[in-house]
């Protein structure tokens, strides 16, 4: 719990960043498990974040990362902050904790917050607290495992009554690259999010596949929100991620 209300304190501190020396339970164990055991994980942690706090950028958002336990949340964060896949033993995150990146968006510098939740149901009320602050959710799920594709209706619901009434919100079906093991089809993760008014697609943290263009999507649906010039036209973010999926052929049945 100590964990928790650390994080929560340390929301408030962000802006006036003086949160980097933070890191979290879950941060040191992900950190030792990236490190692979050759590098202290905690005091890389803190000079990534560091590093992350003080880069340059000209407009910020809150992402939160939603979804079951195990989906892959944090292997897509690593992913997309890394570059690198977290394999091994599984280690469910505690409360939550969270990344910064930069990325560029028509010459401007946006940079993504993403806080990435813990799935278990016994830290939901801690996370609900975060809901409202975010610009933008990922909500994923395991098209290996049933269960959490039956569970996305609730978390919507949940999303709904917690977050602000114009978050973006992307669903995503993860573990694309377990096509073996594949429960959910492609068509039943794109019918969901049809349904929902949101856009969709599958990722794969261990390849890498589409995760980069999942916060490309994002980053560009709010930067144009917010920033968006009389004379530009519309960003229409399903369009964007339908000119940019890769479809490979392992992920689809
Ligand atoms: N094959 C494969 N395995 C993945 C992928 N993403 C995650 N995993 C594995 O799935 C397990 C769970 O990944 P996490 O990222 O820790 O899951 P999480 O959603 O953050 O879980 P919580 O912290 O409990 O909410 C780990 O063993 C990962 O190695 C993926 O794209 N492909």
């Amino acid at each position: 719990m100590r964990d928790i209300v650390s994080a929560a304190r340390l929301e408030k501190n962000i802006e006036s960043k003086t949160s980097s020396l933070f890191v979290s339970a879950m941060s040191i164990k992900k950190a030792t498990l990236m490190d692979n055991g050759v590098q202290n994980g905690t005091s890389r942690n803190m000079l990534e974040r560091c590093a992350s706090v003080n880069e340059y950028f000209d407009v910020a958002f809150k992402v939160m990362l939603l979804g079951d336990s195990a989906v892959g949340k944090t292997c897509v964060l690593v992913r997309f902050k890394d570059g690198a896949f977290l394999g091994g033993n599984f280690i469910a995150t505690v409360g939550i904790d969270f990344r910064n990146k930069v990325v560029t968006v028509d010459n401007m510098k946006v940079k993504l917050q993403i806080w990435d939740t813990a799935g278990q149901e016994r830290f939901r009320s801690v996370t609900h607290a975060y809901y409202r602050d975010a610009q933008a959710l990922l909500l994923l799920y395991d098209i290996t495992r049933k269960a959490s594709f039956d569970n996305i209706r609730a978390w919507l619901t949940e999303i709904y009554e917690y977050a602000q009434k114009d978050v973006v919100i992307m669903l995503l079906g993860n573990k694309s690259d377990m096509a073996a093991e594949r429960v959910i089809t492609h068509e039943e993760g794109e019918k969901l999010a049809k349904q929902y008014g949101v856009p969709f697609m599958e990722t794969s943290a261990k390849t890498g596949v589409n995760v980069e263009l999942a916060f490309q999507a994002i980053a560009r649906e709010l930067k144009h929100r917010n920033l968006q010039q009389p004379h530009e036209p519309k960003f229409k973010i399903h369009d964007y991620i339908d000119s940019q999926k890769q479809k490979s052929s392992c992920c689809r049945v």
